[in-house]
């Protein structure tokens, strides 16, 4: 195994430093470092996290490898500065049995750039009508312990009710996608001002409030642990807070797009920007921002979406929702709260990781900490080229925006899976 020498660089801003990184752990910490035989990388003005962890990804495999597969989609995450990452189960066949959450598992271990940890469906085939076999995923050698129907509501709330019972038993979470699905029949984008003008169907924020109120008063009726993915609303970030100041077991996440982009995008009519929750209002965005800067948002997710060409490229009605986010997001965390590392580390790895128990990420460089760790160049400046990014797919609302900061560098248990900003396999 060869050893790595990271001189001069930054840890979480701190003053420069060296890191060796040896037998998979930083080895030691310290001013003027050697160490004979180590590959040295100059790492001056470069800032190292610890790697960064995503709670929401969709890896599109088995079933639409046209838009995303494991390996592609690892590479991705490790070049967006990456770790490890939680694969969502509206894959086709659905990831609802032991059989597809290891079949998941093993592609992530033979693609090696990240850790993929396969989330569970919540009900058989995402239909909301039987419990998926829980028992079985978690038993399973993925050890699956979140499980989500996303892409779709767990509605029912009896179900609901016995899903958050039963993953009680081994500590796992509900990740629900909040969307009361009657209040956003034949919905387009963002119901308000803008959706009116436009003539399109609106999706109302009620219907995302409403599911999330619901699943914090079963979750604390049941004593189980819930997981709200992308809030994308004002009023759900008040909804949680009250939740929280109770003691409810909620957590929750927002979105890279939804803390910079508004509905106001769907005036130009490219679906790019048509995604599931809708973009909403700058005042949503505020208090979005605002709640992931006081805790009451745990994590930023990035519900990397990725869609075949003849899904985005059409009109917007017939388009898929959802858009990319893994080789952008520390971009966008960087432009939305600047250079306050420890947070960033707190909202993108080390909170992610403790809530999927993700043993050995989200750990700060340090001595004798496992060497899962990215350095990142934050006074680079990038334009975003879609052809250039990892993703087999090219549906990033960011296109030709210049964004802060690069990844220079991702060390998975010790080994670069990113080197001078590209993939070492
Ligand atoms: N977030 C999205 O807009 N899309 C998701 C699923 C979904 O939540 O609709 C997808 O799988 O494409």
């Amino acid at each position: 195994m060869t050893a790595y020498l990271v001189k001069g660089v930054s840890v979480l801003g701190a003053a420069p430093t060296d890191l060796l990184i040896r037998d998979g752990v930083v080895a030691e910490v310290g001013a003027d470092l050697t160490a004979p035989g180590a590959t040295v990388v100059d790492a001056a003005g470069l800032v190292a996290l610890p790697g960064l962890v995503d709670l929401h990804t969709h890896l599109r495999e088995p079933g639409r490898e046209d838009a995303e597969t494991v390996e592609s989609g690892s590479r991705a995450a490790a070049l967006g500065g990456y770790t490890a990452v939680c694969a969502m189960a509206n894959t086709s066949p659905v990831a609802d049995t032991a059989g597809v959450v290891e079949q998941v598992w093993r592609l992530g271990r033979e693609a090696g750039l990240v850790d993929v940890q396969p989330i569970g469906a919540v009900t058989v085939g995402l239909a909301g009508q039987h419990l998926a076999e829980l028992g079985a995923m978690a038993d399973s050698a993925a050890r699956v312990r979140i499980f989500s129907d996303d892409g779709h509501c767990v509605a029912d709330p009896r179900l609901m009710r016995r899903a958050l019972e039963y993953v009680k038993a081994f500590d796992g979470i509900i990740a629900q996608h909040a969307e009361e699905p009657r209040l956003t029949e034949g919905a387009q984008m963002h119901e308000g001002e803008v959706s009116t003008r436009l003539g399109l169907t609106g999706w109302p924020a009620v219907a995302e409030e409403a599911i999330i109120a619901r699943d914090v008063l079963l979750a604390e009726h049941v004593g189980s642990r819930l997981h709200v993915c992308h809030v994308s609303t004002a009023g759900s970030v008040e909804v949680l807070r009250q939740a929280k100041a109770r003691g409810v077991r909620v957590t929750a996440e927002v979105t890279p797009h939804h803390l910079l982009l508004t509905d106001v995008r769907a005036e130009t009519y490219d679906p790019v920007y048509k995604v599931n929750p809708p973009l909403r209002t700058d005042a949503d965005v505020a208090a979005l921002r605002a709640a992931l800067t006081d805790g009451v948002i745990d994590i930023i997710a990035t519900d990397h979406a990725p869609h075949a060409v003849e899904d985005k490229e059409c009109e917007w009605a017939y388009a898929r929702p959802g858009m990319l986010g893994l080789e952008t997001a520390l971009s966008i965390a960087l432009d939305v709260l600047g250079p306050r590392w420890d947070l960033i580390a707190e909202r993108m790895s080390r909170t992610p990781a403790r809530i999927a128990g993700l043993d050995g990420h989200g750990v700060d460089p340090a001595p004798g900490a496992p060497a899962n760790l990215t350095l990142v160049d934050p006074a680079a400046r990038r334009t975003v080229d879609p052809a250039e990014l990892a993703s087999r797919s090219r549906n990033t609302p960011y296109a030709g925006m210049t964004l802060p900061g690069r990844i220079v560098a991702t060390f998975l248990r010790g080994e670069p899976t990113v080197l001078d900003g590209k993939a070492t396999k």
